[in-house]
């Protein structure tokens, strides 16, 4: 009903759908980092994005998020196509969670105005925020298990902490559209999992946010998620539902050795057959 309601609003706004890439080329440095990319994300789906370092994962999500402008094609997002879009207005339905954002914070900064400023898609400086605003910050904060470090300066926090405050960050602003580059990279096993409980529930809630996830680990792929795109120095090399894409051939042909691929609790665990 939910999916269908989306599915409707955004025909109406734009036949080329909720998000899509149409023959994405990046090139940067005479490199080409992104080559021929044509990928169509539909209301409903949920897709992890998994390569190898450097087959272009990020520069992916980068260019989703509008960071980024590709070199040739089109982007679309959340039915809106880039040129004809105000992007600020638009990545203020965009949550970003990954270390291109965490990178880009001061370490003096309070970890409750963090959180308040993705209300405004905007690290520093913004309009002026409502108590109602601090409210659901808490709330946010209080949801992601990060309440109790809110004053603590964002430096001295720990890395488990870091992420779920710029996971209540993004949530800040009621995303349509959730980015997630490695979220769980530097958590312990414990706290891996709780995050990725976290992100299930997201993904499995009627009204939440599309989610992209980018991870090096196949078992963070959680049963929310619906497909796949498997990428290889800068092309895809194969994309759907995730059954089909996360094969132990698929897998070999990305990462260069022989895979192992097991299914167990509805998650994947991949390791390679002869690691040296
Ligand atoms: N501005 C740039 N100029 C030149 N090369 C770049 C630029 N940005 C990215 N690259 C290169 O493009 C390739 C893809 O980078 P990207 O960060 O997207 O890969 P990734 O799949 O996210 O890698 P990792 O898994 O290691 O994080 C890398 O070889 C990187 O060095």
């Amino acid at each position: 009903m939910v999916q269908e309601r989306v599915r409707s609003r955004v025909e109406e706004e734009n036949g080329r759908g909720w998000i899509s890439l149409e023959g994405v080329d990046f090139v940067r440095s005479k490199k080409e980092i992104l080559r021929r990319i044509s990928w169509r994300v539909e209301p409903g789906q949920h897709w992890a994005v998994v390569g190898a370092n450097g087959s272009g994962k990020t520069t992916l999500l980068l260019l989703l998020a509008g960071y980024l402008w590709p070199t040739r094609g089109a982007v679309t997002v959340l039915g809106k196509t880039f040129g004809q879009v105000d992007l600020r207005e638009l990545r203020k339905s965009i949550g970003w969670v990954g270390s291109f954002l965490q990178e880009r914070i001061p370490p003096g900064q309070r970890p409750l105005d963090l959180i308040v400023g993705g209300k405004f898609a905007s690290i520093g400086v913004f309009d002026a925020p409502t108590e109602a605003d601090y409210e659901k910050a808490r709330r946010l904060a209080r949801r992601l298990g990060c309440d109790h470090v809110l004053e603590s300066p964002y430096g001295v926090l720990s890395q488990g902490e870091k992420q779920r405050m710029l996971i209540a960050r993004a949530l800040m602003c009621d995303p349509r559209l959730l980015i997630l580059d490695e979220p769980c990279s530097g958590l312990d096993v414990v706290a891996r999992e709780r995050l990725l409980a976290t992100l299930d529930a997201l993904g499995t809630s009627p009204d939440g946010p599309t989610l992209v996830l980018v991870t090096h680990h196949l078992e963070e792929i959680t049963p929310a998620f619906s497909h796949v795109l498997l990428l290889k120095d800068g092309r895809c090399l194969a994309h759907g539902p995730k059954d089909g894409v996360l094969t132990a051939e698929n897998l070999q042909e990305a990462f260069g050795l022989p895979m192992h691929v097991e299914r167990r609790g509805g998650r994947y665990w991949a390791h390679p057959k002869n690691p040296s």
